[in-house]
This record gives C-alpha cells, sequence and structure tokens, in this order.
C-alpha cells in the first residue's frame, strides 16, 4: 500500500508520516528533505539558487545518507528549497528516486507537495494535511526553541506564508490536494488525535476495497 501525505509548511505532514508508516510497519520518506539537500548543497558550493545545470546536476547525485544533516531543518534551507524545487528539469530528476522509495515492499508513506498528484497518483490513500497558519507558526516556533534555536514567531508565520504561496503558485507540481484525497485539519487536533484521524481515513478506505 502506498499512503501520500501533501501539505503546506508546517502542517505536521512529516509527523504524520512517521506514525503512519510506524502503525503500519512500512517505510517513510519525507521528500521536503530531497528539496532541502538540494539547495544545501548549491548554497555550499557557492552556486545560485537558480542556476538550473548546477542544480540538476547536484539532484541527480544526490547522498540520501546526508538525509539526516541537522542543517536541512532551518528556515533558510526550508526558503531556499522552495525556490530550487519550482524548476521543472529539477523536480523531473527527482520522480524516480521518489517513485522506487514508493513501490519497494512492504508498503510506503511518503510525504511533500506534489505526492498525491504527481509522483503517486495512483496512491492508495491521500490525505492533505492542513492547519491554520497562525497555528503553525506557533509550532513551528516552539519546535525550533526546544532545539536551543531562537525563533520570533511573526518570522517564522511570514516565511511559511511565502514559502506556501510560492510552492501553490509555481507551474511546476504546484502544491495542491489531489481530487480524491482526504482533507485532514489538525488545527484543533494535537499529535495523538490527528494519528488516529488519519488512521480512521486508511482504514476507512481499506474497507471500502473489500
Ligand atoms: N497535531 C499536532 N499538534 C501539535 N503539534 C503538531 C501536530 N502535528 C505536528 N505538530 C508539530 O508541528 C511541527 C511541524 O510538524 P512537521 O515537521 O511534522 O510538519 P511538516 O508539514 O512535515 O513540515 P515541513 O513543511 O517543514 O516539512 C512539529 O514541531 C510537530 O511536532
Ligand atoms: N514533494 C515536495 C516536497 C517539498 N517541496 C519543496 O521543498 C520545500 C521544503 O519542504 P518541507 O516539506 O521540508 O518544508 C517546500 O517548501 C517545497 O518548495 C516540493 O516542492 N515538493
Amino acid at each position: 500500500m502506498i499512503i501520500a501525505i501533501d501539505g503546506p509548511a508546517a502542517s505536521g505532514k512529516g509527523t504524520l508520516g512517521k506514525r503512519l508508516a510506524h502503525h503500519y510497519g512500512y517505510r517513510h520518506l519525507d521528500t521536503g528533505v530531497i528539496y532541502r539537500a538540494v539547495a544545501k548543497a548549491l548554497l555550499d558550493e557557492g552556486f545560485d539558487l537558480t542556476d538550473e545545470a548546477r542544480a540538476v546536476a547536484v539532484a541527480m547525485e544526490l547522498d540520501p545518507e546526508k538525509f539526516g544533516h541537522p542543517e536541512l531543518k532551518t528556515q533558510r534551507i526550508g526558503d531556499a528549497a522552495s525556490v530550487v524545487s519550482a524548476i521543472p528539469s529539477v523536480r523531473e530528476a527527482l520522480v524516480n528516486f521518489q517513485r522506487q522509495f514508493a513501490a519497494g515492499p512492504p508498503g510506503a508513506v511518503l510525504d511533500g507537495r506534489d505526492i498525491g498528484t504527481v509522483i503517486c497518483p495512483n496512491a492508495d490513500v491521500k490525505i492533505f494535511v492542513v492547519a491554520d497558519p497562525q497555528v503553525r507558526a506557533r509550532r513551528r516556533t516552539l519546535e525550533a526553541r526546544a532545539r536551543g534555536e531562537e525563533a520570533d514567531e511573526a518570522l517564522v508565520l511570514a516565511d511559511i506564508l511565502k514559502r506556501d504561496e510560492r510552492d501553490r503558485n509555481r507551474a511546476a507540481a504546484p502544491l495542491k490536494a489531489a481530487d480524491d484525497a482526504h482533507v485532514l485539519d489538525n488545527s484543533n487536533l494535537d499529535i495523538e488525535a490527528g494519528v488516529r484521524a488519519a488512521i480512521a481515513i486508511v482504514e476507512a478506505v481499506r474497507a471500502q476495497r473489500k
């Protein structure tokens, strides 16, 4: 089974993806990390984020062993990722990696912006996670502070809104819910309640197929 999770920045996709994968014994891929890794490599090498040829080359040489680098989580790299991810040829260079991950046994959960629409249009279950921007900013701020970083909630909110706007309005694989996605608003749900709601969605789809 393939579970596709999409949604705007800091809506809880990764948290939910990890928990669903654990629940079902599936593998999990946070696809945002891939774009973050491309952006970080370009910045580290001193290239412009819009240098298409270098960005594609970097995308084709990515080393998944480096996806755990702590700097990938920063706001600076997230913002850079949303610039580089708007380049269609960069996205194309990353499609096979994501589809191969999705196809492997015993099942997979992928989260991102275009999983249900482009990467896995035939996913068994599609969930589009949303939450109020203020709620997302609050959670992201608390998360950064828990890591010992300084975070200004108003700036975090501005970054989230700017990134969502860029991701929604790009021509290639824009952020949007697939027509057959189940929208899950977790603004008023804690993590456990959000996970329960998502499992209920998956189980309802499974029951329909029996
Ligand atoms: N339902 C929830 N209730 C409270 N906090 C939550 C909930 N879901 C996620 N969080 C917290 O919100 C923050 C953002 O969650 P997460 O990193 O999973 O979002 P994301 O959508 O994967 O973000 P990104 O767009 O950066 O990939 C984290 O600190 C996480 O612990
Ligand atoms: N499937 C995806 C996943 C991510 N992006 C872009 O990467 C940025 C960072 O993603 P996070 O999930 O780690 O926040 C994001 O803002 C998108 O621009 C993407 O395009 N497609």
